[in-house]
């Protein structure tokens, strides 16, 4: 069998750029690597629908924590497929972002009154109703909610393809997610973690990561 590894932080923590390091480097030591992003933007119609909402689209959509939730599970749900036959083969799995999103920011906008309920929901969604793979490792990028969100409108300035969204601009809401991030970290959370201090030039991220 081969290994998953999510890797997972707030918007703009630097996953997607940590991903491709560790993808590439992967590969030149002669591993086979697939890899994928959650959410599936531009191959799954629920992974659209949810990214659109988070744009201002399809009236009160976006304000449904479980139906966001729910459209995020239905996209890890048709790579199911993918994934077990990655994981099969023998592959290194990489994921920019798994399950443990929606867990943390599905927490995150509930607030503690409904936070375990909601992260016990979602695993039992997404684990047992669909069957996805358990990762084996899930690494948190650790880097403080001003760093990010100024990360990910700086990258908005530069790409025009990616528009900060109502998640990524809610300061709020980035601090209780990265408060939940912690708790599922100190709670080991459905497999082992790690944490990295993301607040760091790129190397020295990777260096951490051995
Ligand atoms: N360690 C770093 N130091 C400084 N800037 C970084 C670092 N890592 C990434 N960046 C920059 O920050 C921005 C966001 O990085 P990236 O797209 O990798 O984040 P992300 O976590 O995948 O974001 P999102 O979840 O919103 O998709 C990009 O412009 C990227 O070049
Ligand atoms: C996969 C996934 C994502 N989210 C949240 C996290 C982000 O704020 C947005 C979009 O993700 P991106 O990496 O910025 O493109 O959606 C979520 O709540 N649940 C998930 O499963």
């Amino acid at each position: 069998m081969g290994i998953l590894v999510a890797v997972e932080g707030l918007d703009g923590a630097g996953k997607r750029t940590i991903v491709g390091r560790l993808e590439a480097a992967a590969i030149d030591r002669g591993a086979s690597v697939r890899t994928l992003a959650f959410p599936r933007y531009g191959e799954s119609i629920t992974a659209d629908l949810a990214s659109e909402a988070l744009h201002g689209r399809h009236g009160d959509l976006r304000d449904s924590v479980y139906a966001m939730a729910l459209l995020f599970a239905l996209d890890r749900a048709a790579a199911r497929r993918q994934l077990h036959d990655a994981l099969a083969g023998n592959d290194l799995v990489i994921c920019d972002r798994y399950t443990a999103s929606n867990a943390a920011y599905s927490a995150a906008r509930l607030g503690a009154g409904a936070a375990s309920e909601v992260v016990d929901w979602v695993a039992d969604l997404e684990f047992r109703r669909f069957q996805l793979p358990v990762p084996d490792h899930q690494l948190l990028l650790g880097v403080p909610p001003e760093v990010a969100m100024g990360r990910a409108s700086g990258r908005a300035e530069t790409e025009a393809d990616r528009p900060v969204d109502t998640y990524e601009r809610d300061a709020d809401l980035q601090h209780a997610v990265y408060r939940v991030y912690g708790e599922l970290v100190q709670a080991q959370w459905m497999s082992t973690w790690s944490w990295a201090d993301g607040d760091a030039a790129v190397d020295a991220v990777l260096a951490q990561l051995g």
